[in-house]
């Protein structure tokens, strides 16, 4: 029981000879197909950024409300885009469609956040609060760039662990479409979570390629534990530049459901589990969603398809799918 995510040295794949970068790779697809997840240390982003992530998330939402509504998101099904208010945004509707016997209704997150796409989006423009946090726009294109280009570098690892031809799944990501994400979970009773009528995340699969995670000290996040359905366990981070990776439905996609997206959620911190009453603490994390370019298909490849195991996902592109996605999300 349980389940052991090994710290994987992200570096050995980056700059290690070929032997390194094969065992490397395949480790990292290895727990990927069993888990969902894997942990990456070394991943190439740089301690600076993961520690703006920390002084930026507080700054922006220590924002006023008044300031905060300048650039609100209208909730729809195109990318979002700016700051969505706590209980705009439901992920268990996501997992009523995915799987039995899960919580239905109007189960809301206790969450706030700001979205953002590749900058400079033409087709999606972001929207920055430019005057009210002169810094913020800038510290987000940085942390963007460097996230966007990890996830290509993971993505090329995948093609040595699955043996699969250089190129397959990075060709699908140029131009950059993915969507960055900074999060603020309020200070809440444990009363109030233990009721079990608000979560600050309900079970839900993300539904990029890859989602890349930063959890502050506090933590909280939790994955499935394959060998006990719908029992989840905490990802335990030892420092905050830790980068946790995940499965999402993208890659299920492509995989022609073989390498499963990772069911996940946010809990009661470990440390305060089983407390019945006091309050947790606020919480700041990040996750970067990794997509692929709009009018790639995400329909599986190719090289995933046999007669033993025909596609079982339609071949639409990414941005019909983000679509049909948000639309069950709002
Ligand atoms: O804050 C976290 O740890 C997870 C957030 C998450 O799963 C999401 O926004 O999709
Ligand atoms: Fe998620």
């Amino acid at each position: 029981m349980g389940v052991d995510l090994p710290l994987l040295d992200f570096s050995k794949f980056l700059y290690g000879n070929p032997a390194e970068r094969l065992k490397v790779a395949e480790q990292i697809t290895d727990c990927f197909t069993r888990h969902g997840f894997i942990k990456l240390k070394n991943h190439g982003v740089s301690d600076d950024i993961v520690q703006g992530i920390w002084k930026w998330g507080k700054l922006f939402f220590n924002m006023t409300t008044e300031q905060k509504m300048k650039i609100i998101h209208h909730p729809g099904p195109d990318p979002q885009r700016g700051w969505s208010k706590k209980g705009a945004e439901t992920t268990s509707k996501l997992r009523k469609e995915n799987a039995d016997g899960a919580p239905t209704g109007e189960l809301l997150d206790e969450k706030e956040h700001f979205d953002c796409g590749p900058p400079g989006d033409e087709q999606f423009p972001n929207i920055y609060p430019e005057e009210d946090l002169p810094g913020y726009k800038e510290f987000i294109e940085n942390y963007f760039a460097a996230a966007q280009k990890a996830c290509l570098e993971i993505m090329s690892a995948c093609e040595v662990g699955l043996h699969i031809p250089e190129g397959t799944l990075v060709n699908s990501c140029i131009p950059a479409a993915s969507e960055l994400r900074m999060l603020h979970y309020p200070a809440v009773s444990i009363e109030t979570l233990e009721k079990g009528l608000i979560k600050r995340a309900w079970p839900h699969t993300d539904f990029g390629i890859i989602t890349l995670l930063f959890q502050d000290a506090l933590g909280g996040l939790e994955l499935e534990d394959r060998s006990d359905p719908f029992h989840f366990v905490p990802v335990i981070t030892e420092s905050s530049n830790e980068m946790v990776v995940n499965i999402s439905d993208t890659f299920n996609r492509w995989s022609n459901g073989t390498i499963k997206a990772g069911l996940h959620q946010v809990n009661v911190p470990p440390g305060l589990r089983g407390s019945t009453h006091g309050s947790v603490p606020e919480r700041y994390s990040s996750v970067f969603f990794f997509k692929a370019h709009r009018e790639a298909s995400v329909g599986p490849l190719k090289e995933f398809i046999s007669s033993e195991r025909p596609a079982q996902y339609s071949d639409i592109n990414a941005l019909e799918f983000h679509r049909e996605m948000t639309d069950i999300l709002y």
